[in-house]
């Protein structure tokens, strides 16, 4: 039986699949934790990755295993000096130090010039700001970089001993065009002061090598890889025009299209999909992690959070959370923080909070589904995947926030499995055709939702004025 690896290094750990390469079906799994924090030495990937790999029994497949793909989380500066050794901890997707570069390369350059240049608008999650960060305050650390790589590149070295990446994960970075699939050497040059060494990126299913010895198959081949989002998207086998709202540690709207995006307003990426194709997206700092708050507010586990949030009034009885716990990506409010709205003396419950605290999720991505359909693309259906979608909770209230159906697929991690779907496709020559499976589906319910969604908008320009 021909096995696939995929792995997820997200932000708050590392997942392993072992899956069947023909059916897409998942034999065996394993995962191990990431510490938590924004900064982080990546030699704690490479030793999660060799816990989770072992967690899904992946060596005693053998010969079995014909391949292996690295998803992981996007934009993290891995800045390595010329023995391959972290100069400094790499600066994640959700580390918000460099809000002040990214203002100010808005400023020099103007949006336009870097959609022209990158497809991207700078914010603080981009890694061209983190370098610009890095030769500012750490000039004598900047000058031992020898070479900058993202999260999955540097497991590519793990398993191959060959740094690469792929066209998603590049598009990520704020130095690299999806529209001519090149480096832009000028953009590090201005902001960075030269160009370090940069990965190879591989084609869509180009080997990025086979794994070394001792992870249990040295002929299996090891695809290029993606960034965590166009991996789901190969896990879900997403089509163009279908939407996409995951919620991680980062919450995240996105589609596939043949169009890349083109938003002056910075709100949606333009990213490159692991096809070949386009990733419109827009990413949240303030998602899962934030029912996991509310539920250590309450003194609560996530379940009994749940159930209070399930039993709770519809609109938590007007109480409105805007959820800029880490301060937030989208809208760019890198130095905001959460604001609870609306309590009064009999509204003040804890089914309440906790209600309030998914409405807050929820509406956080609904305002990304309205920045989507502002540029043309028509959301008529959502599918809801990442760890927050487990909440039963936020399942039942998911559609009537978004105003169209949901559909949960069956809980999987899709990314790894993307990872995976894209190791087979490398290994056989063709796109695998695994099976779509659907858990549950939603329906708006009356008007509640959009009742909602006006008192969280008034209120987020109230307090923000965005
Ligand atoms: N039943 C649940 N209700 C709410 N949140 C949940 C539930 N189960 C898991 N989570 C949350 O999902 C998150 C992990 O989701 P995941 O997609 O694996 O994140 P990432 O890929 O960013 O590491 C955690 O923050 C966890 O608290
Ligand atoms: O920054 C982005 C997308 O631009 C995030 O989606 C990160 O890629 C983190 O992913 P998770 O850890 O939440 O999966």
């Amino acid at each position: 039986m021909s096995t696939v690896v995929g792995v997820d290094s997200s932000t708050q750990s590392c997942k392993v699949l072992a899956v069947e390469a023909e059916t897409g079906e998942v034999r065996s799994s394993g995962v191990a934790a990431h510490p938590d924090g924004t900064a982080i030495d990546p030699r704690v990937w490479s030793t999660a990755l060799h816990e989770a790999w072992d967690g899904a029994g992946i060596r005693s497949l053998g010969t079995q295993v014909i391949g292996a793909g690295v998803a992981a989380q996007q934009h993290g500066m891995v800045a390595l000096d010329d023995r391959d050794r972290p100069v400094f901890d790499a600066l994640l997707w959700n580390d918000t130090r460099s809000a002040g570069q990214a203002d100010r390369m808005r400023e020099e350059l103007g949006n336009e010039a870097w959609l022209e240049a990158t497809n991207l608008v700078p914010v603080a999650s981009f890694t061209i700001t983190k370098l610009a960060w890095l030769a500012e305050n750490k000039p004598e650390l900047a000058e031992r970089v020898a070479r900058v790589v993202l999260p999955h590149d540097w497991l590519n070295h793990e398993l191959t001993g060959k740094y690469s990446t792929d066209r998603s994960e590049a598009s990520g970075t704020g130095y690299f065009s999806p529209l001519s699939n090149r480096y832009q050497p000028k953009l590090l040059e201005q902001y960075f002061g030269r160009v370090p060494e940069l990965p190879k990126v591989l084609g869509s299913h180009e080997a990025a090598g086979s794994l070394l010895a001792g992870w249990g198959n040295d002929a299996a081949i090891v695809s290029p890889g993606a960034g965590d989002n166009a991996a789901a998207a190969l896990g879900l086998g997403l089509e163009n025009g279908e939407v996409v709202v995951s919620i991680g540690t980062s919450g995240t709207v996105f589609t596939t299209s043949p169009i890349p995006a083109h938003d002056p307003t910075g709100a949606v990426a333009g990213f490159a999909d692991a096809t070949g194709n386009h990733l419109p997206l827009l990413a949240t700092l303030n998602a899962a992690r934030v029912m996991f708050a509310g539920a250590a507010m309450l003194d609560v586990d996530l379940q009994t959070f749940d159930r209070l949030a399930r039993d709770a009034a519809p609109d938590a009885e007007g109480l409105t959370l805007l959820p800029y716990l880490d301060g937030e990506r989208t809208p760019n409010l890198p130095n905001a923080s959460g604001t609870l709205l609306g309590l009064t003396r009999s509204n003040m419950t804890a089914g309440n909070v906790a209600r309030a605290s998914v409405l807050g999720v929820l509406n956080s991505l609904a305002d990304g589904l309205e920045s989507l359909r502002g540029h043309g693309i028509d959301v008529r259906k959502v599918l809801l995947i990442g760890g927050g979608s487990k909440s039963r909770s936020l399942r039942a209230a998911a559609a009537s926030i978004f105003g169209v159906p949901v559909e949960v697929p069956a809980i999987r991690e899709y990314v790894a499995l993307g990872a995976a779907r894209q190791a087979a496709w490398t290994a056989h020559g063709e796109f695998p055709d695994w099976r779509r499976e659907i858990d549950a589906s939603y329906q708006p319910e009356g008007d509640w939702g959009a009742e909602v969604r006006a008192r969280y908008v008034a209120a987020r320009q109230r307090v923000y004025g965005v």
